[in-house]
């Protein structure tokens, strides 16, 4: 038996008071202080006090503390524990308390109370002893025997109700002890000694002395305050020993009752797996058996064949095999279950080696793409070559097309003809937005809610390996932490790398070569480089009135007809209404904005048609009493009506509807653009420049002023970087030359940022605008609001300038001089360098325009003033007084 000190307790202890918690001796315990009388104990006890015993302190449990000092002291418990302070820690927030660590070392009965202030202090008689043990036997040696085999009694004992004591344990706090060890090693036994905190109670159990355990025990297991109290109260060893292994069994029957439940679950769980994979291998046909476990065997069975009959390559079968193997062991209730099951589904599903024969007859194509399509001339020609070539060369590894265009002007809808002329399935990719490279290539089946890509998935879709996939928007492709799109499609539309495209999900390569791959944008600029590398850009410009009034008579309209049941014996649109929608309904390159127009105007005649058919009908059933000649007679008087006449019930509506200006009116409300030109250009300051959209060509106002200030200029319109520079550019151009032109600030002198500030706006105020063309307007327009003179009203102009006075060349000629066209301009000042770009404008329009090609500022000067810009020798010319 180990040998214990023993503790000899002062006889004055200052008291602890607590409240929650019982310090039993023999273990330790935090406790918070706070209240007024103890927090006096800690400052001048523990924190001022220096020597050990100024550190042991009388805890009294299960008596509070009052808050303030002034109190008078409650009640005291009779018996407490003395206590070694092992560590304070303090805190001021939110307000100041500490907090103690005590460890117990013996009982004590208070004698009498010292004094209460400013903590209290009493006069103790200690109760334990710890050496006082072996003098409770009747002889060392009877003690040292007894231990010996009250300690191989405990090792072997499992269960402290099979415990059987020793005949020679007679004495009663030894058979005590004995049944209490016992106890314990039960429960260190029943615990994970791989816990280090149960390793550490056993080596507890082999070190500490017998007459200590019931205090250890009891404040380690769990117990209630109230029986830690009692056992407190214990003074006499053999009483605390019987207190005690009653609470010890309680706490081992709990443990036992908790293995037992955690068994039967783990047993359960384990022949759950067990039985699920031996059912469905021993499966007797009418045996009782859940429904649906049946119906997914049978799914399996027949996935299995699928998967045995199908023409995949050599390594895709092998990964299926492989997959359905451990679908089979797998129980269904694992998520794994329905995830293998979907890829195996998809892999039987895909076209590996399914394709549509394609119909490769030029003459066909051509005669199709016509009907389908009015104009687009360069583009059917160059997507006519390329099928020409793939009749030459079956296996052609061409380049991937790209039309490039405003929107609306049919890119989509010739994707889908040339699907059509080649006889192959169409599917169409929306790229538009797409930020996650996993939307290309798929995610990795090990992702929750994982998913083939786009590509794969089209190609389930259709169910063919050879479709025309259309990539519409590819210049919308975004960016995003989940990688880069744009770099996924690379492989797709590399015609080198793509027959070994391999989809994260599928995770076995798919041969894309035979897709046929083409893509629509509205701007190159956007693409990255990379992909469009990889693509032959065909521009798609936009359409010129006469295109737009041909295509909506030739497409537009009898497609929508068609889709208002309505017949052209019902509904007559005159090709001047139809100009008449485009140029003061509609602004756009394309022709969506004016096939909503027709899809408007039908759906008002169909109003009316359906109408005037209940009308008739119920016309007919009053004539029965009437008579024939009475209803010839109403027709006879019918005038033709306002199409939302709804006034005049009685009559049914003239055959065909016609739709002039004012039934126009009446459907589409009042025009929605006029023709402003004129009237902007009243005032200096002004000129019409074209600009270049991805919406397709555009006029645009440059609009200049002057104030008195101190020469700064102020550009608005959100523009870019470029077009900011463009404008000092011009400023500096004009100040170097307004000697020449003889251009002055508002008092007449020539340095025109002479006590003048100008303000340059770009309308409309709410598009970001950017681009060298614009220079030559801003010149013309400060030239105009310098000179005081008027710039000709149907001029528009573009290119860019240089500090010398040049002009050069910029893009999108075309659609900025369809702009101008349809504004109802007269002549476009265009540099000289773009001449050749006047061929591509159709006849009808470089008919109805005048181009005049500027290779320097003079010459843009020139032309867009009337009677040219050379300097006058009248004064009063010169010197503008606004
Ligand atoms: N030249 C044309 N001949 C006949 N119909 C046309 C022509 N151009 C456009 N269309 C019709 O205009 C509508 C819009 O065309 P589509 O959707 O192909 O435009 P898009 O250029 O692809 O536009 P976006 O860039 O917005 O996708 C379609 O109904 C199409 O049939």
């Amino acid at each position: 038996m180990s040998s214990v000190s023993p503790i000899q307790i002062p006889s004055r202890l200052p008291l602890l008071l607590t409240h929650e918690g019982v310090l039993l001796p023999g273990s330790t315990m935090r406790t918070s202080v706070d209240s007024a009388r103890n927090l006096q104990l800690v400052r001048s006890r523990l924190l001022k006090g220096t020597s050990l015993q100024s550190t042991i302190l009388g805890v009294i449990p299960n008596t509070p503390d009052p808050a303030s000092d002034a109190q008078d002291l409650p009640p005291l418990h009779r018996i407490g524990t003395a206590a070694l302070a092992v560590q304070v820690v303090g805190s001021n927030w939110p307000k100041p308390h500490y907090t103690l660590l005590i460890t117990g070392l013996c009982r004590f009965q208070i004698v009498q109370v010292l004094k209460e202030k400013p903590y209290p202090v009493a006069e103790v008689e200690q109760l334990d002893r710890l050496e006082e043990f072996p003098n409770t036997c009747k002889t060392r040696e009877e003690l040292g025997e007894l231990s010996e085999q009250f300690y191989k009694y405990a090792v072997q004992v499992c269960f402290p109700y099979q415990t059987r004591i020793h005949p020679c344990c007679s004495h009663p706090i030894l058979s005590s002890t004995l049944c209490l060890t016992s106890s314990l090693y039960s429960l260190v036994e029943m615990l994970d000694m791989s816990v280090p905190a149960v390793a550490k109670l056993r080596r507890l159990l082999d070190s500490l002395p017998r007459e200590a355990l019931p205090d250890i025990l009891t404040s380690i297991i769990r117990t209630s305050n109230k029986e830690k109290l009692q056992i407190l109260d214990a003074v006499s060893l053999e009483e605390r020993f019987k207190m005690t292994i009653p609470l010890l069994v309680r706490q081992i029957e709990g443990l036992k009752l908790l293995q037992k439940t955690r068994k039967h679950k783990q047993d359960d769980d384990k022949r759950v797996i067990a039985i699920r994979p031996i059912r469905r291998i021993t499966h007797i046909p009418g045996a009782l058996e859940d429904e649906d476990e049946d119906e997914d065997h049978d799914d399996i069975v027949m996935l299995e064949k699928k998967i045995r009959t199908s023409s995949m390559p050599e390594q895709a079968h092998k990964v299926c095999v492989k997959e359905i193997k451990r679908l089979k062991k797998m129980p269904q209730s694992m998520p794994e279950y329905a995830l293998t099951r979907n890829y195996l589904e998809l892999m039987v599903e895909l076209p590996w080696n399914k394709s549509t024969t394609d119909r490769l007859d030029i003459r066909a194509a051509r005669i199709l793409l016509d009907n389908d399509h009015y104009a687009m001339e360069k583009l059917k020609k160059r997507v006519l070559e390329y099928l020409a070539v793939r009749q030459l060369k079956n296996n052609l590894k061409g380049p991937i097309l790209c039309f490039v265009g405003p929107p609306g002007v049919g890119k989509t809808s010739v994707g889908r003809s040339v699907a059509k002329t080649l006889g192959r399935e169409f599917h169409r990719i929306a790229l538009g937005g797409v930020c996650d490279q996993s939307d290309i290539r798929g995610h990795r089946r090990t992702y929750v809610g994982s998913m083939p890509g786009r590509i794969i998935n089209g190609l389930k879709t259709v169910g063919v390996n050879n479709p025309v996939f259309l990539l519409d928007e590819v210049d919308k492709l975004g960016k995003s932490l989940q990688g880069d799109p744009a770099a996924a499609l690379l492989e797709v539309l590399d015609p080198e790398q793509n027959h070994n495209f391999t989809d994260h999900y599928l995770n076995v390569a798919f041969d894309l070569s035979q897709v046929l791959f083409i893509a629509t944008a509205n701007t190159t600029a956007t693409i990255p480089p990379a992909l469009l590398d990889r693509m032959e850009i065909i521009q798609v410009p936009g359409y010129t009135q006469e295109e737009k009034i041909e295509i909506a008579h030739r497409h537009l309209i009898p497609k929508q007809l068609e889709q208002h049941g309505l017949t052209p014996q019902q509904i007559q649109i005159p090709q001047v209404t139809t100009l008449d929608i485009i140029t003061r309904y509609t602004r756009e390159a394309g022709v969506r904005s004016l096939d909503r127009k027709f899809g408007a105007i039908c759906r008002a005649v169909a109003v009316k048609v359906a109408e005037g058919q209940h009308k008739e009908a119920k016309l007919d059933h009053s004539d029965v009493a009437e008579g024939e000649g009475c209803k010839e007679h109403i027709l006879e008087d019918a005038k033709p009506e306002s199409i939302n006449d709804a006034t005049d019930l009685a009559l049914p509506p003239e055959m065909p509807i016609l739709i002039d200006f004012h039934a126009l009116k009446d459907i589409l409300g009042p025009p929605m653009y006029e023709m402003e030109v004129s009237e902007r250009l009243s005032q200096p300051g002004v000129a019409i420049g074209l600009a270049w959209t991805p919406l397709g060509g555009e006029i645009m106002f440059v609009e200049a002023s002057r104030m008195d200030g101190e020469g700064q200029l102020t550009l608005t319109g959100q523009l870019g970087d470029v077009m900011k520079e463009s404008a000092h550019l011009a400023i500096s151009w004009l100040r170097s030359n307004a000697k020449k032109y003889h251009l002055t600030n508002a008092s007449g002198n020539f340095d025109l940022l002479d006590n003048t500030d100008i303000h340059l706006h770009f309308p409309a105020g709410a598009v970001t605008k950017d681009g060298p063309s614009a220079g030559v307007t801003i010149v013309t327009c400060l030239a105009s609001l310098f000179s005081g003179r008027l710039v000709r009203s149907d001029v528009a102009m573009t290119g860019e300038i240089t500090l010398r006075g040049l002009v050069l060349p910029v893009g999108g000629i075309k659609d900025k001089v369809l702009a101008a066209h349809r504004a109802g301009l007269k002549q476009v000042i265009i540099p000289q360098r773009n001449e050749k770009d006047l061929e591509e404008i159709p006849g009808n329009v470089r008919q109805d325009l005048s181009f005049v090609t500027a290779s320097c500022l003079d010459e843009v000067l020139n032309a867009a003033f009337d009677g040219g810009f050379i300097v006058k020798t009248r004064p009063g010319l010169l010197n503008s007084k606004l």
